[in-house]
C-alpha cells in the first residue's frame, strides 16, 4: 500500500494529477456489488456532479472519497487516491488527518454535524484544534472562514437551533475551509433547503470554487441543480458510472436513455433550455 502524499504536480509542465482519482473502485454488501466504479476523477478548482437515482451508488461514492465507506460494513477494493495517497486499507490513522485537512464532507442535513448543546463554534473549534491549532489561531482561522461563507463572527456563538438551516450549511463549508480542505464532497447539501437557500448555498459554493480553487464533488438526484454548478456530470446507474461528460454537452446530447429519463425529469431544467 502507498503512503506517497502528490503534490499535485507530476513535473514542471506537466498536467496537474487529479485530487482525486478513483479506479476500480467495488463496494459490496457480500456478493452484490452496491459501487463497481471504473474510472472517476476529480482535479482541483473542477465541480464534478455526481447524478442518478436513489440506490444508484453516489453516497457510497462520496464516501469513499473520505475513507469512509468500509464503516458502512461494506467491502471495498481497488483504489481510491486523494492528493496521490491511497486510501483503500489506508490505516484510519492516516485517513483522520486526510479528512477535514484535505478533503471534507458536506452532508445533507447539517444539523447532525453540530451538539445541540453548544454554540457552533465550539464544534468548530475543537475540529480545529484536533488538527493542531493553538486556541487563538484556530478563533482566528474560524473567524476568517465564517468571513468567506459570508456569516458574522457571532454567528459562531449561535446554537444549532438559532441558525437557519441555509445558515448551518454555510457553518458546514465554513468548518472544512477553516480545516484547509481542497476537496468538498457535498453530499445532497441543498435538498433540504427551500429553492432561493439552495441557490444561494450553489452560489456560495462556486465562488469558493473560483477564489479558492476548491474541488466540489456534488451528488444530487437533481440534474438540473446539477447543471447549474457543476463543469462536469457523472451519471451513475446500478453503481457504474454510465456516463460522464462536461455539463454542456451531457445536457445538450445525453448519450444515454437513461440520461434523458433524469433529463425529463428535472423540469426546471427542461423550462430553462426552451
Ligand atoms: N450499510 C448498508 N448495508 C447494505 N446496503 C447498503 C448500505 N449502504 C448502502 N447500501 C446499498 O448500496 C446501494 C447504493 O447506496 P447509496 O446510498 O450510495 O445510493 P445513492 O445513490 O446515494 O442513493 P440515495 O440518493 O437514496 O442516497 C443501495 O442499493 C443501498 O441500499
Amino acid at each position: 500500500m502507498s503512503t506517497e502524499q502528490g503534490s499535485g504536480e507530476t513535473g514542471p509542465g506537466a498536467a496537474p494529477a487529479p485530487l482525486l482519482a478513483v479506479r476500480g473502485l467495488r463496494i459490496a454488501f457480500g456478493p452484490r456489488a452496491a459501487v463497481d466504479l471504473d474510472e472517476l476523477t476529480l482535479r482541483s478548482g473542477e465541480i464534478l456532479g455526481l447524478a442518478g437515482e436513489s440506490g444508484a451508488g453516489k453516497s457510497l461514492t462520496g464516501l469513499a472519497a473520505l475513507g469512509l465507506a468500509r464503516h458502512t460494513g461494506a467491502e471495498v477494493t481497488g483504489s481510491v487516491r486523494l492528493d496521490g495517497a491511497e486510501l483503500v486499507g489506508a490505516p484510519e490513522r492516516r485517513l483522520r488527518r486526510l479528512r477535514g485537512g484535505t478533503a471534507a464532507l458536506i452532508p445533507q442535513s447539517p444539523s447532525g454535524a453540530f451538539n445541540p448543546v453548544l454554540p457552533v463554534g465550539a464544534t468548530v473549534l475543537r475540529a480545529l484544534r484536533l488538527h493542531g491549532d493553538g486556541r487563538g489561531a484556530a478563533r482566528r482561522r474560524a473567524v476568517e472562514a465564517m468571513r468567506m461563507v459570508r456569516l458574522e463572527e457571532e454567528h459562531l456563538d449561535r446554537y444549532p437551533h438559532q441558525l437557519s438551516g441555509g445558515q448551518l450549511q454555510r457553518v458546514a463549508i465554513a468548518l472544512g475551509v477553516a480545516l484547509g480542505a481542497r476537496l468538498l464532497i457535498a453530499d445532497e447539501p441543498t435538498s433540504a433547503l427551500d429553492v432561493t437557500v439552495q441557490a444561494e448555498i450553489c452560489a456560495l459554493l462556486a465562488g469558493l470554487r473560483d477564489s479558492e480553487g476548491l474541488a466540489i464533488l456534488f451528488v444530487s438526484h437533481d440534474l438540473a441543480v446539477l447543471a447549474g454548478l457543476c463543469d462536469r456530470i457523472a451519471v451513475m446507474r446500478g453503481g457504474r458510472v454510465i456516463e460522464d461528460r462536461p455539463t454542456a454537452e451531457l445536457v445538450g446530447a445525453p448519450h444515454h436513455d437513461y440520461t434523458r429519463e433524469l433529463l425529463a425529469a428535472a423540469p426546471r431544467l427542461e423550462a430553462s433550455d426552451a
